[in-house]
C-alpha cells in the first residue's frame, strides 16, 4: 500500500479482522512478522507476511523504554496508525493489561478497531506487567480476567480478541485452566505465554479448542522452532515480536560504534539501503506523481 491511504484506495470495505479470522482458520500456522514502526511495517509486508504484529516489547524499547507497562494506549494507538496507514495486512496489536479496568480497555477497542487494527491481545498479569518470559511475574484472578476480555468484546463490532495467560510460569495446569476459561469468556485466539517444552506445547493444543497464538520470540523459555513445526504441532498465529527490531537495534548500535570510531561511514555504505530503493519502498515518487497530477488537475481542469 503507502500512497493508496492518501488516495482514498485503501480497501476501506475489506475488513482486516475478517483476513485475520480466515488465517486463523486455515488449518496452516502463518507468521505474523513483527514491525514497530511505518518503514518496518512496509518492509514486512513487501517480503509478504500475511500478518503484523506490533509487539508492546519493540514498542517500549524503540521508545527507550522497558517493557514494564509504562506505555500508553495513545503510545500504542500512534505506532498502530502508523503501521496500519501503510499496510493492509491484518495487524495483531500487543494491549498489554489492557491499560486499566472495563472501561479503558472498550476504549482500547474502539480508538484500535477505528484505525483498522484486526486484532488485540490482552494478558492476565498485575501492574507492573512484565516480559512473559522473565520470573516473578503476579497474575489477576481468573474472574478479572475475563471481566476484561468480555469488556474487550462488548465493545468490538469487527475485532479479533485474543487472550493470553501468563499463568505458566508458575502452573501450567493453571494457564490451560485459564485459557478455557478466557475462551468461554469470548476470546476467539489464545495465547499461552512462555511454552517451555513440546510437551506443553502438545497439551496446549490438544487441551484448547480456539485457535492458538505462538510467541517465537528470542532469548526467552521457547525454544526456537521453525514455522513448519508450529504448523505441525497445530498451532496457527506465530508472532515474531522483537526480531526485526532486534536486527535493526545490532546493526545501528555497531554502526555508531564505527562512525565514531572512524569518523566517516566508509564501511557501512554497503550495508545501508541506497537513495533509490528508499524512496521507491516508501513510493516517494508515487507521493510525487500524484502531487504533479493533482496540481495539475487543479490548474488545467
Ligand atoms: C510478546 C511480547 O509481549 C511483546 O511485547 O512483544 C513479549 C516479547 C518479549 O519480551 O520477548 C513477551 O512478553 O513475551
Ligand atoms: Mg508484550
Amino acid at each position: 500500500m503507502t500512497v493508496e491511504w492518501l488516495n482514498g484506495k485503501n480497501e476501506k470495505d475489506v475488513s482486516r479482522a475478517g483476513r485475520l479470522r480466515r488465517l486463523m482458520h486455515s488449518g496452516r500456522a502463518v507468521a505474523a512478522a513483527g514491525a514497530y514502526d511505518g518503514m518496518s511495517a512496509v518492509l514486512a509486508t513487501n517480503a509478504g507476511f500475511e500478518a503484523l504484529y506490533l509487539s508492546g516489547a519493540a514498542l517500549s524499547a524503540s521508545m527507550g523504554l522497558p517493557d514494564l507497562g509504562l506505555i500508553t494506549l495513545d503510545d500504542v494507538w500512534r505506532r498502530a496508525r502508523e503501521i496500519s496507514r501503510v499496510s493492509n495486512v491484518p495487524l495483531i496489536v500487543d494491549c498489554d493489561t489492557g491499560f486499566g479496568e472495563a472501561l479503558n480497555i472498550m476504549r482500547a477497542v474502539r480508538e484500535l478497531e477505528e484505525i483498522g487494527v484486526a486484532c488485540i491481545h490482552l494478558e492476565d498479569q498485575q501492574f507492573p506487567k512484565k516480559c512473559g518470559h522473565l520470573n516473578d511475574k503476579k497474575l489477576v484472578s481468573t474472574e478479572d480476567m475475563c471481566r476484561k476480555i468480555a469488556a474487550a468484546r462488548a465493545a468490538a463490532n469487527d475485532m479479533v480478541i485474543c487472550a493470553r495467560t501468563d499463568a505458566g510460569a508458575t502452573s501450567f495446569d493453571d494457564a490451560l485452566d485459564r485459557a478455557k476459561r478466557y475462551g468461554e469468556a469470548g476470546a476467539e485466539l489464545i495465547f499461552v505465554e512462555a511454552l517451555t517444552t513440546q510437551d506443553n506445547i502438545r497439551r496446549a493444543r490438544a487441551e484448547i479448542e480456539k485457535p492458538l497464538l505462538a510467541n517465537m520470540t528470542e532469548f526467552g523459555r521457547t525454544p526456537q522452532i521453525s514455522l513448519s513445526e508450529w504448523d505441525a504441532a497445530g498451532y496457527n498465529i506465530v508472532i515474531y515480536p522483537v526480531s526485526a527490531f532486534r536486527v535493526a537495534s545490532k546493526a545501528v548500535q555497531r554502526f555508531y560504534a564505527s562512525l565514531r570510531a572512524n569518523g566517516h561511514v566508509g564501511e557501512f555504505l554497503p550495508e545501508m539501503m541506497p537513495r533509490t530503493e528508499l524512496y521507491e519502498t516508501i513510493q516517494y515518487y508515487d507521493y510525487e506523481a500524484l502531487d504533479g497530477q493533482i496540481v495539475k488537475t487543479v490548474l488545467e481542469p
